[in-house]
């Protein structure tokens, strides 16, 4: 973490073509399967970002062998199953990292004890050691399982889990703790969200059986299943690659490109969002690549409106809202985001960071239990002032947003903690002055 704060100032167009950087679900994935897997797992284009580099530390403490070969280039030689770490299991800033490790971990008849950073530490844990304990493990820490806390796991018994909240870490936890229970799991999800365990739980060579029906989401585990070592190209981050095109759409006279980004319709709700709001967002050359669809995404400077984003969407961009407040706040009229609870349980309360860092910059927000309304300045002809310094609590996705709003306000914006930027998306400040932005040390 740098102790200086980044600042952004008002400058010209934004304009060029860059590439989204891996998607760090699918990174995550890449690492916890293939150390979990018999045999050798090969990467290309894995997210190098703290969250997922934490991940790599932590599979080589469960007894994989984990070595970088080139940039983004990583081969996993998994032992087909965790063995007990000597040490601590650090996973940083990570949710995903240290839920989908817990769930991996509590399938082995082996001690572990899991802590992380600042905001990780008050994060909820009581959601993946639920289904866990139901399961069989047993866990010992503080007071609603918040880190650090040790998981004793092995001689699981199958499961079946309705999902208490929309949350693809849980249903990940417990289908990968489900690998190694007796007579398999299955996970109901009344919404659906992101489905890169169960498609890389494929690739990996399991069978996973996925039913609509009820107007729920079935996703069944049998037991018995084995994981060999593949090779996974992941993706783009369709999360990453949100705020340079966000930045397109409201800098005036502005063109970006972002390339490879992942179109997985599960991740695609601010996109979608966008559109509605009337941005020029259009998306090309559409392919497969490794079981996921991808395209080049072109977003350029648009007149946008407020809309009701449909509370439904909510778990296709739930770590997007935060820049899409910043493209509201652009916007001619109110945006009203609601059903977004999940907000708060991040690495920070994302609805109340939100709201504080936009009043900052002279935008009015009214904040709700689970949601908020952006008033867009543009109706009122009102440009967005900017000027704030933005306290992130550390929280990368703020600090992104913010400094993404100061490219096109009157007045510049800082942040502070801007090393924290680096959990997903190590290149944001190199890729966003290569496309013409005004990014400086405060
Ligand atoms: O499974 C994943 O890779 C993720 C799921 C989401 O969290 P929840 O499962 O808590 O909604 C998301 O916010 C996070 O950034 C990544
Ligand atoms: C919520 C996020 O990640 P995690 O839950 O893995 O910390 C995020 O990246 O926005």
């Amino acid at each position: 973490m740098t102790a200086a704060g980044l600042k952004s100032g008002p400058g010209g167009a934004l304009r060029g073509t860059v590439r989204a950087p891996g998607d760090k679900s699918i990174s995550h994935r890449s690492m916890i399967l293939g150390a979990l897997a018999t045999g050798t797992t090969t990467v290309e284009g894995l997210l190098e970002g703290d969250d997922v580099l934490a991940t790599a530390r932590a599979m080589g403490a469960f007894g994989a062998r984990v070595e970088q070969e080139g940039a983004g280039r990583w081969r996993i030689e998994g032992q087909g199953g965790f063995s007990e770490p000597t040490d601590v299991i650090d996973c940083g800033n990570a949710g995903t990292g240290v839920r989908l490790i817990m769930g991996a971990a509590a399938g082995f008849a082996i001690c572990s004890t899991f802590t992380g950073d600042h905001s990780l530490r008050g994060r909820p844990m009581g959601r993946v050691l639920d289904p866990l304990a139901r399961m069989g493990a047993t866990w010992l820490g503080r007071d609603k399982g918040r880190l650090p806390l040790t998981l004793k796991g092995g001689n699981l018994r199958g499961l079946t889990y309705r999902l208490p909240m929309a949350s693809a870490q849980v249903k990940s936890a417990v289908l990968l703790a489900g690998l190694h229970a007796e007579g398999g799991v299955e996970v109901i999800e009344p919404e659906a969200t992101r489905d890169h365990t169960e498609r890389m739980l494929r690739g990996f060579g399991a069978e996973v059986i996925v039913e609509d029906r009820d107007g729920a989401r079935h996703i069944r585990l049998p037991a018995g299943q084995k994981l060999t070592g593949t090779h996974v190209s992941v993706p783009g981050d369709p999360s990453s690659a949100a705020f340079p095109l966000v930045a397109g759409l409201i800098v005036p006279g502005s063109e970006v490109t972002v390339e490879g980004v992942m179109l997985n319709e599960l991740r695609t709700g601010l996109f979608t969002t966008l559109q509605e709001m009337g941005a020029d967002l259009v998306i090309s050359n559409v392919r497969m690549s490794s079981g996921e669809e991808v395209g080049d995404i072109t977003a350029r400077y648009s007149q946008l409106k407020g809309v009701v984003v449909p509370p439904e969407r909510a778990p296709a961009m739930i770590d997007e809202y935060p820049i899409l407040a910043v493209a509201a706040a652009f916007a001619d009229g109110p945006t009203v985001m609601r059903g977004i609870g999940e907000m708060r349980v991040k690495e920070s309360d994302r609805i109340a960071l939100t709201a504080a860092g936009l009043t900052a910059c002279g935008v009015s927000v009214e904040e709700e239990p689970e949601g908020m309304i952006v008033m867009g300045t543009r109706g009122g002809n009102h440009p967005v002032r900017g000027g704030g310094l933005v306290h992130t609590h550390g929280d990368h996705r703020i600090a992104m947003s913010h400094l993404i709003l100061g490219m096109a306000a009157q007045q510049g914006v800082a942040v502070d903690e801007p090393g924290m930027i680096a959990t997903s998306f190590p290149g944001f400040a190199d890729l966003m002055r290569g496309l013409g932005a005004d990014l400086s040390e405060a």
